[in-house]
């Protein structure tokens, strides 16, 4: 597992990351979001080694994270990093060897790029490939050498539907379910379909962390009732605030301090006066949990 334990970052006076502490379990996709500068590239590096630490720690299974095991992290830097001017085949076994892959990096080249549909332009040099090809071939260059643990800088930015999912494919065919996986992102949409964890920060601080599932689904206390009739004699039943009716469908509230007593009287009510068709919790969207965190 790959955790940051308590890290703070200072630029001069600025502090860029204060007590950041997360796990990124291992076959998980964690997203991590963020306004535009609450801290997340400055966390990256720091995992990665490009940038040290004012305080706290990068830890592998419990233990410091050493530079040898680093080496055999995949990164995707957010200033990208690859050689405008080399050949990517020649580029890809380039960044595997550098990672230790020896002479199989021409086989891992070949394979990824055979993948990803840039068979025929292993010849060609990075400068010459429309942007969305540059971009498949960077996260390419990150899973060269079957990484151990993987973090991107917005990996998915700038790419339309059809590539993103074609990434998102290739992600789930090379990350082994040991390798725990963080990239960044502002496209909430994606990391909710995405993501299993999800990690936010705002202003440099952690402020919710989790699974989507739990982070989105969140303690509700608004409910949807659809019946078979008119829905507005709810308006009329104390204790609850009706937030809209629109004929046979409402939104309503019951307050923090229901124990699930209210709830289930408003049922009882709308089943005694016929039909009930449907009755759950709203479900918080991710831009709401998202919102509410970063306020
Ligand atoms: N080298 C640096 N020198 C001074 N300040 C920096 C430096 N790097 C980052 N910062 C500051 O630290 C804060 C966090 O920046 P960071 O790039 O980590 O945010 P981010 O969450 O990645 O933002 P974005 O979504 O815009 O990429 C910002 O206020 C930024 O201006």
């Amino acid at each position: 597992m790959l955790s940051v334990a308590g890290l703070t970052r200072r630029f001069g006076e600025h502090l860029a990351l204060d007590d950041v502490s997360f796990d990124v379990r291992p076959g998980r996709m964690t997203g991590f979001v963020g306004a535009n500068g609450a801290g997340k590239t400055t966390t990256m590096r720091i995992i990665l080694g490009v940038l040290a630490p004012t305080g706290g720690a990068v830890t592998w299974n419990g233990e410091p994270l050493s530079a040898e095991v680093r080496r055999d992290f995949g990164y995707m830097p957010e200033e990208r990093g690859l050689y405008p001017k080399m050949k990517i085949r020649e580029q890809l076994i380039f960044f595997g060897r550098l990672h230790g892959l020896g002479s199989r990096a021409g086989e891992r080249a070949d394979k990824l790029l055979s993948r990803l549909g840039l068979a025929e332009r292993a010849g060609d040099t990075l400068e010459t490939l429309s942007l969305g090809n540059q971009q498949r071939v960077q996260i390419a260059a990150a899973l060269i050498h079957e990484p151990i643990a993987l973090v991107m800088d917005e990996p998915f930015s700038g790419l339309d539907p059809l590539a993103v999912d074609a990434m998102v494919d290739l992600l789930r065919e090379e990350v082994t379910p040991e390798v725990p996986v963080l990239f960044s992102s502002h496209q909430l949409e994606l990391v909710e379909r995405l993501c299993d964890d999800l990690v936010v920060l705002s202003r440099g601080k952690v402020v919710a962390a989790g699974p989507v599932s739990e982070l989105a689904a969140g303690p509700t206390t608004t409910y949807r009732l659809v019946v078979g009739g008119d829905a507005g004699w709810l308006r009329d039943v104390p204790g609850i605030t009706v937030r809209d009716v629109a004929g046979a469908a409402a939104l309503f509230d019951v307050g923090s301090g229901d124990d699930g007593g209210l709830v289930q009287q408003v049922l009882q009510q709308a089943m005694s006066r016929g039909p009930v068709l449907e009755f759950a919790p709203e479900r918080q969207a991710l831009s709401d949990v998202f919102r509410e965190a970063t306020r």
